[in-house]
């Protein structure tokens, strides 16, 4: 039988280089929803790279940015959104995440397997003399974070993100329906 598709929205957390904006697109497109990526969101809205953001406001600047736009989402409907690997850092941000009816979902990764993913390219909180010791200990401190806030946890290593969707519409779907029942 087919799953039906959760007539819900999905907030997608986890660390850099998780597949949050590569998975969140193929769920939504299961789904039939829309997707939202709250980074290119922001870069749309402000007209400027997340880069040149930190580089004008500092992460502080890009913080308050994220929280507002997250605020906007927590109150859509029938969508897939990519967070920011930061957004739990703000207790704000975990409060608006716990206190939605959306489902949010902690996608891991390990250290080794998130450097690989986010080797060469521009995110600013990577870009320092040690790239891997920066996410071992971003991981460290943000892990308990992610999983704080999320409904469901998913093991991305090893996994094709086409997979990992399909496995996580299941799993949501299963969420759902235990919820429904309680
Ligand atoms: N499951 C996966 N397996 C292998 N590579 C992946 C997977 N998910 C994402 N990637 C790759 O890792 C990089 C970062 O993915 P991205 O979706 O931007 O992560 P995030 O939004 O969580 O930072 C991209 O190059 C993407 O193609
Ligand atoms: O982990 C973080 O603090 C950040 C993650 C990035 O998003 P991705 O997790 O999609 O890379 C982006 O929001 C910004 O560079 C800060
Ligand atoms: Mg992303």
């Amino acid at each position: 039988m087919a799953v039906q598709p959760p007539n819900r929205t999905i907030f997608l957390v986890g660390m850099m280089g998780a597949g949050k904006s590569t998975i969140g697109k193929a769920l939504a497109a299961l789904m039939g929803t829309k997707f939202v990526d709250l980074d290119r969101e922001l870069e749309e809205r402000c007209g400027v790279s997340i880069p040149h953001i930190f580089e004008t406001e500092g992460e502080a600047g890009f913080r308050c940015r994220e929280t507002r736009l997250l605020q906007e989402y927590a109150k859509a409907s029938d969508m897939v959104v990519a967070t920011g690997g930061g957004v739990v850092t703000r207790e704000e941000n975990r409060e608006i995440l716990k206190a939605s009816p959306a489902v949010a979902v902690h996608l891991k990764v390990s250290p080794e397997e998130c450097f690989r993913r986010t080797q060469g390219t521009d995110r600013p909180l990577l870009q320092c003399a040690d790239p891997m010791e920066k996410i071992c200990r971003l991981l460290q401190e943000r892990g308990p974070l992610y999983e704080e806030v999320a409904d469901i946890s998913y093991e991305t290593d090893g996994m094709k993100a086409a997979r990992a969707a399909q496995e996580l519409l299941n799993s949501i779907h299963q969420h759902q329906l235990v919820k429904e029942q309680e």
